[in-house]
């Protein structure tokens, strides 16, 4: 027998979470164990109290990649800074890099390989790709270790209909094999579902923004008020803390999604993008415990109060006021497809005041809008994180 299928039997012998240690290399006993979960699936659990600030476990990803989308600086596939110039990999695969090293690195050869050995046609060789962006993660999934090849397939996967692998197929003129798509078809599903953006520090302090498939963090389950916050470290693990007491037994949750949304936003973002509906008890109260970040001021006026979702749950149902029983006014209401237009236009203003950073018309749009609600927060934060950067020399962060 070889040692190949030898060491794939004894993979097979082990569970998940016998894998993950492995991967890891975790010392026993670990502070989390797999178990069912009543929320979905399989969930983390707490093996023992775990105090608030202490750091639970430190992932070392399954692949990393660039992360690429609207909302991200363009970066070198290399080592995914955006701070210094790109150009395209003078091995015409049409990726972005920043330097000879990244250029030459063992990860980008995964990829590189790839797509020069398959160019397209008619394309310019001399030009960047960045649609190509999207496509690397998965194409370095082509070259995992065993271990994290299996690690990966025992993950949930989603179902969606967008894929890299179109992507991919529209800029190559060689047929991807039955069974190349069908593995690069899964692994886009499993990014999908499970993989975590990371961006931020790096070494000399250069902004990183990857996309990362960390396997232990993939079997959290979400919570929009969760009790662990993360971060990556200078080697992109991506380190889990408790950001309160976890009681033994109890299940450890992380957050897919801003907790600085309103409910209405979190929830659609969950729905598109990870196929489910929170039903968590921030999710239930109009309120999100009293923050009333979703609010806007009541429309009536001189009605002091605000509006906030009757059914948060149910994004049609109307938006009633604060003050109702209080005021003389009677119609305090306002159904949902009048408050969304609002919302988003509050959105667009917060995001273009943060922009130009005019302080004069960023103060008179911060008295228009009830001081948690989500545009002013963001403004907050931005301007926050700004005066931070300015502090230490950074260049400012943008939103
Ligand atoms: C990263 S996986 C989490 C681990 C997963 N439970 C498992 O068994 O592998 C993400 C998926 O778990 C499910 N999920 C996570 N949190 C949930 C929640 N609070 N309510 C319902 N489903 C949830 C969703 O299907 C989501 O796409």
């Amino acid at each position: 027998m070889s040692t190949e299928t030898n060491e794939y039997q004894q993979l097979d012998e082990l569970s998940l979470e016998q894998l993950l240690q492995l991967h890891l290399n975790c010392a026993l006993p670990s502070a989390w164990t797999i178990l069912e979960s009543h929320l979905h699936g399989r969930g983390l659990f707490a093996t023992r109290d775990i105090e608030e600030g202490e750091v639970i476990f430190k992932d070392q990803a399954l692949v990393l990649g660039p992360r690429s989308g609207t909302s991200c600086p363009p970066v070198c596939v290399g080592c995914f800074s955006s701070s210094n110039p790109l150009h395209p990999c003078t091995l015409h695969c049409r990726l972005p890099v920043c330097s000879s090293s990244c250029q030459t690195s063992s990860q980008h050869q995964i990829e590189c390989g790839f797509l020069r050995a398959q160019e397209g046609v008619q394309t310019d060789k001399a030009q960047i790709n960045w649609d190509l962006l999207r496509a690397v993660t998965p194409l370095r999934c082509l070259r995992m270790s065993k271990l994290k090849r299996k690690i990966m397939k025992s993950l949930e996967s989603s179902h969606f209909q967008i894929c890299e692998v179109d992507l991919l197929k529209r800029h190559l003129h060689r047929p991807l094999s039955s069974s190349e798509e069908a593995y690069l078809r899964l692994c886009c599903g499993i990014l999908d579902t499970n993989a975590y953006g990371g961006s931020g520090g790096g070494e000399d302090n250069k902004s990183l923004n990857f996309r990362g498939l960390y396997a232990l963090s993939a079997i959290m389950n979400h919570c929009c008020r969760p009790n662990t916050t993360y971060w990556f470290d200078a080697d992109q693990r991506m380190v889990v803390k408790a950001s309160s007491k976890i009681k033994e037994g109890e299940e450890i949750l992380s957050t897919y999604s801003s907790l600085l949304w309103g409910t209405a936003m979190r929830r659609s973002f969950l729905r598109n993008t990870k196929e489910f509906e929170c039903r968590c008890l921030r999710c239930k109260d109009p309120t999100e415990f009293g923050s009333n970040l979703s609010a806007i001021y009541c429309k009536v006026k001189p009605c002091p109060g605000l509006l906030l979702p009757s059914n948060p749950l149910d994004l049609k149902s109307d938006w009633s006021c604060t003050a109702q029983a209080t005021t003389p006014f009677s119609d305090h209401k306002l159904s949902a497809h009048k408050v969304f237009p609002l919302i988003n236009i509050y959105a667009k203003v917060a995001q273009m005041l943060t922009e130009s950073e005019d302080l004069a018309q960023v103060d008179k749009f911060l008295r228009s809008v009830p001081e948690f609600s989500q545009p002013a927060v963001q403004i907050r934060k931005h301007f926050v994180l700004h005066s931070t950067d300015e502090i230490s020399g950074k260049e400012p962060n943008k939103l």
